[in-house]
């Protein structure tokens, strides 16, 4: 039996505005009486958090297998998809998610080299068969989003998370691989050039919601 609620993903690499512009495509769905989940990967739950942080922790004194990477992503997966996206499709709440697994065929597929296959088949094992309906991906050239990612940690003060302290040519296969799985999967997929004042992505993410999400209602 299908679901009753959609479940929705942002993805897109470092900068390109996801956050910005998760809240504003929640306040679409909203105003159109959706209940909306909005929710974060790696992350969620308590525990997925948790797992979030070991992920993110950029601790100098022992690097962290690219494999143990790929299981904590689809560990914390696993636990959000039971405690939190599942249940709210289930009532037919729509789940609004940044990133899901297409960021990890782009970060740890196209950045650290691990083989397609590989994510494919845990892919498989942890989400039996639940995919998004929609994919929104934002993008833009890696230069001008680490410039925005730049502008963001000087208002902020925070200091680079271990992803964010990779060089540009992992960004650049994070990136191409993001696009090759649009080309991909087209019906699922929707490329939005977020290399634009906010009001004109804006337009865009609206003419794209407008195209496909407004049957769903
Ligand atoms: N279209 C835009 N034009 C200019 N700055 C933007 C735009 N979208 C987002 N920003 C700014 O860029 C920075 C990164 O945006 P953010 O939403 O945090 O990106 P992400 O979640 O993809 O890393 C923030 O400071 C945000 O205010
Ligand atoms: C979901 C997911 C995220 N990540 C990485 C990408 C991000 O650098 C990091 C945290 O995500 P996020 O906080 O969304 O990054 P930002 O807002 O800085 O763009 O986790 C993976 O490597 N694989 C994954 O499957």
């Amino acid at each position: 039996m299908r679901q009753r609620g959609r479940f929705i993903t942002l993805e897109g690499g470092e900068g390109v505005g996801k956050s910005t512009n998760l809240e504003w495509v929640a306040q679409w769905l909203t105003a159109r009486g959706v209940e909306v989940v909005r929710t974060r990967e790696p992350g969620g739950t308590p525990r997925a958090e948790a797992i979030r942080e070991l992920l993110l922790s950029a601790k100098a004194d022992e690097p962290l297998d690219a494999d143990a990477e790929l299981l904590l992503v689809f560990a914390a997966r696993a636990q959000h998809l039971a405690q939190r996206i599942r249940p709210a499709l289930e009532r037919g709440a729509w789940v609004l998610c940044d990133r899901f697994t297409d960021a990890t065929f782009a970060y740890q597929g196209g950045g650290r080299g691990i083989e397609p296959d590989r994510i494919a088949e845990l892919e498989r094992f942890v989400q039996r068969g639940l995919e998004p309906d929609l994919t929104l991906l934002l993008d833009m050239p890696v230069a001008a989003a680490q410039r925005r990612l730049q502008g963001r940690l000087a208002a902020s003060g925070d200091s680079r998370d271990r992803f964010e302290q990779e060089q540009a040519t992992f960004f650049e296969a994070v990136r191409h691989a993001y696009l090759a799985r649009a080309a991909a999967a087209p019906q699922r997929m929707a490329v939005i050039d977020a290399d634009a004042p906010l009001a004109t992505v804006q337009a865009r993410l609206s003419a794209c919601l407008e195209a496909r999400v407004s049957a769903w209602l």
